[in-house]
């Protein structure tokens, strides 16, 4: 058996490796239209297999960790942020996780809401009667600002105006192709940005284990954590990395989802009258409330379907594997696309077009989304981002008459998280 077929355009030497740097959305379209949901792309670091639809997903994600593995699949987070969690042995992964896991239960995060529809409200009170904002430009340090505030603190987020710009830097580090100690800018600005964060993650910590607060909060819940098994403290230098990894996750993807959710609605006004008619009226934000919010929760899972923040999930093959007539060498880098899983029009009909009552009609379409990933690794943000983005929704709906300014944002390229392009600019009224 052999791997699967290769898509067009490898160059000598380097494979698909600029092509998949520069425009990996391109390349993998052309990959599905040449040879449908499976197929291979080359690579320096050995031979890629890219895997697209549910069926495919079904796969990739029921596989244990000790065949597909994400130990090594980002290679990035390595210089990102050293030895830690999704790179750890898989025992010491699972002693992290479960310090996480118990952050992100129902009721901690209910506990949240109140904190959103605040920031929520800051935010918009700090707008002037009239005027237009870039939407990546504003939602940036408003997202920044909560995922501060919510495992940082509310008197810590206020001590680190700036992060959201520091963690810009941070992120231009993500490049799954040029090893990390290659001084290319960009990832020079990337370890830059990192040792300021860390710095400034570890004297926090520091902190808060001098000072505890009166009420324990998430950041005190971290700085005390102790391994379940042995009992013993989690070191500084893990909590960092854990602190690090909740603050940038908690909002960069986060800022293209609401960012191309405002566009989607903007553009479809019979679909945002729906959602006007439902939000009109919410006055409190508990997760009952949030959750009767039909037609904006199909709306959200329509943009996550239309524009996934993140490139792909990736898996490195840790032994030999054969799937579906085909063999995948040790090593072989395994990807699920979402941007083209998500438009295959078998599985969503008229892929192109902005239709969240789908999911009313179908409600199990939702399992064929892979926005959040999938399996024993499914981000276990996914509620609170969807709550997060309820709130602010609503909130913005409730107050803004807006309009969009720049009509056809389209998505970044490259490696970054699928912001839309700026300018993406709204025009707003205050009610
Ligand atoms: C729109 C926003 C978000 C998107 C699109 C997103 C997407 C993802 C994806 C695709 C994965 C799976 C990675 C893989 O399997 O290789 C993941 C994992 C994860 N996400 Fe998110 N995420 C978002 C927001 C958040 C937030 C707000 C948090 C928490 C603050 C968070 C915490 C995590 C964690 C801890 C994992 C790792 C789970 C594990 O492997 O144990 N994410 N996310």
């Amino acid at each position: 058996m052999t791997l699967p077929p290769t898509v067009s355009g490898a160059k000598p030497l380097v494979g698909h490796a600029v092509e998949f740097l520069r425009n990996p959305d391109r390349l993998i379209r052309r990959g599905f239209e040449e040879h449908g949901t499976m197929f291979s792309v080359r690579l320096p670091g050995g031979p890629g297999v890219v895997l697209l639809g549910p069926e495919r997903g079904r796969f990739m994600f029921g596989e244990a960790d000790s065949r597909l593995s994400i130990k090594d699949a980002y290679p990035f987070l390595k210089h990102m942020f050293t030895k830690v969690y999704w790179l750890e042995e898989r025992k010491e992964y699972l002693r992290q996780r479960e310090i996480l896991v118990p952050q992100f239960t129902g009721k901690h995060i209910a506990g949240q809401l109140d904190l959103m529809d605040r920031k929520a409200t800051e935010f918009i009170d700090a707008l002037p009667a009239e005027g237009e904002f870039d939407l990546v430009e504003a939602f940036g340090p408003l997202l920044m600002d909560i995922a501060a505030a919510s495992f940082l603190g509310v008197d810590v987020a206020t001590r680190i105006d700036g992060f959201f710009d520091v963690f810009r830097r941070f992120s231009g580090g993500v490049d799954p192709v040029t090893p990390g100690w290659v001084p290319l800018p960009h990832i020079v600005r990337s370890h830059r940005a990192r040792d300021v964060l860390r710095r400034k993650c570890t004297e926090l910590i520091e902190d808060r284990k001098l000072n505890p607060p009166a009420e324990s909060d998430f950041l005190q819940t971290l700085a005390t954590a102790v391994y379940a098994d042995t009992k013993e403290p989690v070191p500084d230098d893990v909590l960092v990395s854990l602190l690090l990894i909740l603050l940038w996750v908690g909002h960069d993807t986060t800022i293209a989802h609401l960012s191309w959710a405002m566009i989607d609605l903007l553009r479809h006004p019979l679909e945002l009258k729906k959602v006007m008619a439902e939000v009109e009226h919410t006055t409190a934000v508990d997760v009952k409330t949030m959750r009767r919010l039909v037609h904006l929760d199909n709306a959200l899972h329509e943009t996550e379907r239309l524009h996934p923040s993140t490139n792909g999930v990736v898996r490195r093959a840790t032994e030999p594997i054969d799937y579906d007539g085909y063999h995948f060498p040790k090593g072989t880098m395994v990807m699920l696309h979402q941007g083209v899983s998500h438009r295959l029009p078998e599985v969503f009909p008229e892929p192109d077009e902005f239709i969240p009552d789908r999911f009313s009609d179908e409600p199990k379409k939702k399992q064929a989304l892979y926005g959040f990933g999938g399996g024993f690794h499914r981000c276990l943000g996914e509620n609170f981002v969807y709550l997060e983005l309820k709130v602010i929704i609503t909130r913005l709906l409730q107050r803004l008459d807006l309009e969009l300014i720049d009509s056809d944002p389209q998505p970044m390229t490259g490696q970054q998280t699928r912001w839309p392009q700026s300018p993406c600019r709204v025009r707003y009224v205050k009610r």
